[in-house]
């Protein structure tokens, strides 16, 4: 039996847009209320996912949400047509209007956490949404996204899906975001690691001061139970809240782990060594790599402004290890020169390709938060639905649906805009048929 890791990258929705929503991270405050591009933003995403594909990744989409939600709008008391909803509360409460319009289901890393099926007990590979919590305009996020991953991993016998944990700030999920698996060869049980960010049972545990720490220690120990884990094979790691006061919201944003390499910053833990022993005795074989970057290297700053760590690393098909980066690690003067010399460092990692997602990356959103990453055998890839999966033919019909529905330009004024409501429309129920994924939108119920 085959075994590979798949990405399934965030299609971006028609409504991306740049909002200002997420305190705590520093490039969706600094770009507040500039004026978007969705078209570009889908197709850079696309060409990206493209990329992999040709370079003989197993790539799928996920389709993104509806928005704006006009459901949450009139759950929260806005009444009368859809554009009458959309007038009133674009005119007495904007911010809730932008929060209901945001495209942030393309960050994908953010959709769940993913167990494969070698690490679970009943041989089955689990997903559990993440339940968003900390912000208003991804707490609308999960039951919609258990339905896109429902219609995607659509098989009983091979795929669990969870329901999304309780929506209180003591569960806050942020999904495969906080979540690293280390493995020999990925149809091989692996090591799964939790990072989070608080404890919600023991307020006197380490914490953040002046920014949120999205991730508690109670929501992970709650996924590795419901994905039936060992805890021989799960290691809690607590990340170094200092960094997260730095714009490091989430972990992938300091750290990133493939099969037997785990790249991370010398700052993105607590008790750093510790833990890194906990995971070498618990992996078992000699062959782990911790590539620890030195802060007088690369400093906090620079790894959050280039999102360095916010790279995929992936295994080809030849067996090196490539890093997919943003181009915003070129541009960076130290990051690049580090990115040129970690290939010549004898770790498995031997090439870097850089792909231009600013779009996202103006959101806080890089090469990582895009794709969900699923490891699978050849027998689960093959229960997948196949119209999600990327390749010539689905990358052309995906270009043209955004070039035929996808605006250029976008700013928060427009969202209150009933046009942009039914473009999006059609194009979703347009893209449910394309991708057959049935229907998994509210305004299709
Ligand atoms: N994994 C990357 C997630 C980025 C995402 N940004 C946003 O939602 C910004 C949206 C806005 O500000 O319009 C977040 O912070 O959760």
């Amino acid at each position: 039996m085959k075994h590979f890791e798949a990405n399934f990258d965030g299609l971006v929705g028609p409504t991306h847009n740049y909002a200002g929503l997420s305190f705590g991270n520093v490039a969706s405050l600094s770009n507040a209320a500039a004026v978007s591009n969705p078209r570009a933003a889908a197709k850079q995403g696309l060409k990206k996912a493209k990329a992999l594909a040709d370079m003989g990744m197993v790539q799928g989409m996920l389709a993104p949400q509806e928005r704006p939600d006009l459901h949450t709008l009139r759950r929260i008391g806005f009444t009368g047509s859809d554009a009458e909803v959309l007038n009133k509360a674009a005119k007495q409460a904007p911010a809730l209007l932008r929060a209901c319009c945001s495209a942030s289901s393309m960050w994908t890393a953010n959709a769940a956490t993913v167990s494969p099926s070698a690490d679970c007990r009943d041989g089955k590979l689990h997903f559990t949404p993440a339940n968003l919590v900390d912000k208003l305009h991804r707490s609308i996020e999960p039951i919609t996204t258990g339905n896109i991953l429902a219609a995607t991993f659509n098989n009983d016998k091979h795929f669990s899906h969870h329901q999304h944990l309780p929506e209180h700030a003591s569960f806050g999920d942020e999904g495969a975001a906080n979540h690293t698996r280390l493995c020999s060869e990925y149809g091989e049980t692996g090591i799964e690691l939790f990072v989070y960010g608080q404890e919600a049972t023991n307020p006197a545990a380490p914490k953040p001061k002046k920014y949120p720490a999205r991730q508690t220690l109670e929501a992970s120990q709650a996924i590795a139970r419901l994905h039936q884990l060992d805890d021989n094979n799960t290691v809690y790691i607590s990340q170094n809240p200092d960094v997260i006061d730095q714009g490091v919201f989430h972990n992938d944003v300091i750290a990133v782990g493939n099969q037997n390499v785990l790249f991370y910053h010398e700052q993105a833990f607590l008790d750093t060594q510790n833990k890194l022993n906990e995971i070498k005795q618990k992996f078992g074989d000699s062959s782990l790599h911790f590539i620890e970057v030195p802060t007088n290297k690369v400093g906090i700053q620079d790894a959050v402004k280039s999102y360095l760590f916010n790279t995929q690393i992936i295994t080809l098909p030849s067996g090196e290890m490539a890093i997919i980066a943003p181009t915003n690690c070129q541009e960076n003067e130290a990051v690049h020169a580090y990115l040129n010399e970690v290939v010549t460092l004898g770790t498995p990692i031997k090439q870097v390709h850089y792909f231009d997602v600013k779009q996202s990356m103006q959101n806080g959103g890089g090469p990582a938060c895009l794709r969900l990453r699923v490891a699978m055998n050849d027998t689960e890839v093959a229960a997948v639905n196949q119209h999600t999966l990327m390749n010539d033919v689905l990358f052309s019909e995906l270009n043209n649906w955004v070039d035929k529905h996808y605006r250029d330009r976008l700013s928060v004024e427009d969202l209150a805009d009933p046009q942009v409501l039914i473009e999006s429309r059609t194009a979703l129920d347009e893209l449910t048929q394309l991708m057959n994924l049935g229907s998994v939108y509210q305004f299709q119920k």
